[in-house]
């Protein structure tokens, strides 16, 4: 584990990550121990999160350090036992980082109540939630607390996932109404928007030839490592950002300036669209 920040930053903070299980939430998590914070992950997946705290214990974060527990953050009612959790092991929050999320590919006509409801859940209900319980039970009565929510680079929107582009630009204004609301309660909140170019176990689901394909629509030619996206989060997390707040950060190699971030399917009957090609 290295971090290009000084050990003993995040000394006595704790530092909630949720998602911190796996790819870029679990960076930010072994980043954060790293530099001295008590760390509490959640996910929905028991075994996800045990893989974590073994990690962590080999980068040789002591376990009482640790709490890493389940909790969907669609369910108010889990994010309410996890921060309880977590207030009883540690006793505060310093530090919220909103990383879990995702989505699934669907072409927007094709998308259901359910689905839609799922992602916008999962993406926007949970960051809001899971802020509203940290903040009311632990940031805002300690007047401190720094929140970095992780979005998604929908600038240009999200052709393909107009569920996810929906909810992370929503994020993305929740950020700069409460950035704004709590400004003076010591609370500083940002996002950091990966690109589509982040190599992670989040987009090897999406295989080896959509990478490609956004490696090549990448101004910089390469993909990013979780860790190029932590050091950021985890900046902003610091106390030495005291002044950016309500700010949206891309990381993403330049992708949003240029070109075809990916390709969908024409819709069938449309104007130009190869014979051959289905929606
Ligand atoms: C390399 C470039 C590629 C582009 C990358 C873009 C950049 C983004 C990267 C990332 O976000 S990395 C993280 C990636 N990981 C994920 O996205 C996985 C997360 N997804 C999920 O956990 C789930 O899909 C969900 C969104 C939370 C939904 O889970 P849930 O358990 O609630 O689903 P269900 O109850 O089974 O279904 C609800 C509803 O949603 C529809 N649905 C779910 N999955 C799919 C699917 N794969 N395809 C189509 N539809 C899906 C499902 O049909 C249900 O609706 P109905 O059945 O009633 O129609
Ligand atoms: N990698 C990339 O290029 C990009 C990533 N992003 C976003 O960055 C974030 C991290 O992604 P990345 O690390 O790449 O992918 P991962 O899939 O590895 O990380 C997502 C994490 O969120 C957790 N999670 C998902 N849904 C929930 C839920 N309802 N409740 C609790 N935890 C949940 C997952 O754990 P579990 O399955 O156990 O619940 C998982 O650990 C996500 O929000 C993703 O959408 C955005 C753009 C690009």
């Amino acid at each position: 584990m290295r971090s290009i920040f000084a050990r003993g930053l995040f000394e006595r903070q704790v530092a909630i990550v949720t998602g911190g299980g796996s790819g870029i939430g679990l960076a930010c998590a072994r980043e954060l121990a790293y530099l001295g914070a008590k760390v509490a992950l959640c996910g929905r997946r028991a075994d996800k999160l045990e893989a974590a705290a073994s990690t962590l214990a080999g980068d040789g974060v002591p376990g009482d350090d640790v709490l890493a527990a389940p909790c969907d953050i669609r369910e108010p009612e889990q994010i309410a036992a996890f921060v309880g959790q977590v207030l009883g092991k540690f006793g505060r929050v310093d530090v919220l980082v909103n990383n879990a999320g995702g989505q699934f590919p669907s072409p927007a006509s094709e998308l259901t109540p359910k689905g839609w409801e799922a992602v916008v859940r999962n993406n926007l209900n949970g960051t809001f939630f899971m802020t509203r319980e940290v903040a009311r039970r632990a940031m805002l009565p300690a007047r401190r607390g720094r929140i970095v929510n992780v979005t998604a680079s929908v600038s240009r929107g999200f052709p393909g996932m107009a569920h996810t582009g929906a909810a992370r630009a929503g994020v993305e204004n929740l950020t700069r109404s409460l950035a704004v609301e709590w400004a003076a309660l010591g609370i500083r909140i940002n996002a950091v928007a990966p690109g589509s170019n982040i190599r992670s176990s989040g987009t090897s689901q999406y295989g080896d030839e959509l990478l490609e394909l956004a490696r090549r629509a990448t101004p910089l030619k390469r993909l990013a490592t979780p860790e190029e996206v932590s050091r950021l989060i985890v900046f902003l997390a610091s106390d030495q950002n005291d002044f950016i707040t309500g700010a949206v950060y891309g990381v993403d190699g330049g992708q949003p300036l240029w070109g075809d971030i990916w390709s969908i399917p024409e819709p069938d009957g449309a104007p130009g669209a190869p014979p051959d090609v289905k929606g």
